[in-house]
């Protein structure tokens, strides 16, 4: 239903993308992600019609999707974006915020819609209050309840939790995309967040150096990062040969191991210098030191400074690897 075929753009000179080409079905939920300055932004803008593009095309279904230059008032109805910035009244309520366009010609109807929306985003307690009075995340909440007000086919999210605390951001990211499978709706989410990614997303785009990278089942993507780079956007990783992790491996292939991955064991592996050991809460994160490269790999408890330990890797995530 949406399509890019061979979109290439440039703010100035500079190209920030270059023959993209992206599919979203009906339903799809696509998560992009890359570093910072990648594009991932300017690619929700492109797809919106905030830019003009050059080179390509934007298609939803038949139609075209057209730039800023052929339309004054950019958007369509059918698609909505949420961007870094809210556009909202501050100075009337969360509850008129959210029905301002819904039809006051079905009163009930309205009520029950403001109603639905204003649980998903938790915020009942707020009905009454103006959003000029409210937290960034509690407006940023507010900005996605009217976007989803409008009932859009395809919503664009921006970094769409950026705003939230922690504590909110889980329930709020159930709640949200669930909402969304629920009712069919297509989702396209430019995010840094691996949590926005791993239990919601049907597909991952990865962008780098203008290009896309990797285009990809969630779980498939995962399970097979191919390179270091997409690896590191979903946690820490690492790069070994895997005759250094398994001495009677005669290959020097090397391949990705998530720092989960490595078991610590007492003799046999790839030896490493401990540098330092970070408490994440369930784990430690311990950074070590294999021939002047720096290695990540959990451990239960924290380990002593220049202590050598040696990392192992389970014939499983070996076979993974080696098979794809
Ligand atoms: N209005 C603009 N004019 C000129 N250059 C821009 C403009 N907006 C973005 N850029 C440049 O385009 C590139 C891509 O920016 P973009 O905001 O799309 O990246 P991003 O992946 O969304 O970054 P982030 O994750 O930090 O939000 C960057 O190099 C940025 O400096």
């Amino acid at each position: 239903m949406l399509q890019l075929d061979h979109v290439s753009f440039a703010y100035d000179e500079a190209p920030v993308l270059e023959d993209i080409n992206l599919k979203v079905q009906k339903g799809e939920h696509i998560s992009v992600i890359g570093e910072s300055g990648c594009g991932k932004s300017t690619l929700l803008k492109i797809i919106y019609g905030l830019l003009h593009i050059k080179v390509g095309e934007v298609y939803w279904g038949e139609r075209q999707i057209m730039g800023p230059l052929y339309n004054l008032i950019p958007g369509e109805p059918y698609m909505k974006y949420l961007a870094q910035d809210f556009d909202l009244m501050p100075y009337t309520t969360v509850e008129e915020n959210i029905s301002e366009f819904l039809s006051v010609f079905y009163p009930k109807k309205l009520k029950k819609r403001t109603k639905e929306l204003l649980e998903m985003i938790e915020m009942e307690a707020f009905a009454k209050t103006k959003v000029q009075y409210l937290s960034g995340g509690q407006q940023q909440r507010v900005a996605l309840a009217r976007v989803l007000a409008q009932k859009p086919e395809l919503l664009l999210l921006d970094e769409p939790f950026g705003h939230i605390d922690n504590f909110r951001k889980n329930s709020l990211r159930r709640n949200l995309f669930d909402y969304l499978k629920k009712r069919n709706i297509a989702c396209v989410t430019a995010t840094h967040d691996h949590n926005d990614i791993l239990p919601y997303a049907d597909r991952v785009i990865v962008l780098q150096d203008r290009k896309i990278i990797a285009n990809k089942p969630t779980v498939d993507l995962y399970n097979d990062p191919k390179e270091l780079y997409i690896a590191s956007l979903f946690g820490e990783a690492n790069k070994v040969p895997v005759n250094i992790v398994k001495s009677y491996a005669d290959t020097k292939r090397r391949i990705i191991v998530y720092a989960h991955e490595f078991k610590v064991s007492e003799k046999s592996g790839m030896e490493v210098v401990v540098k330092k050991s970070y408490y994440k809460g369930s784990h430690y994160l311990v950074v070590g030191d294999y021939e002047n490269q720096e290695v990540y790999f959990n451990h239960h408890t924290p380990l002593e400074k220049g202590a050598a330990v040696f990392l192992n890797v389970s014939i499983e995530t070996l076979n993974k690897r080696l098979q794809q």
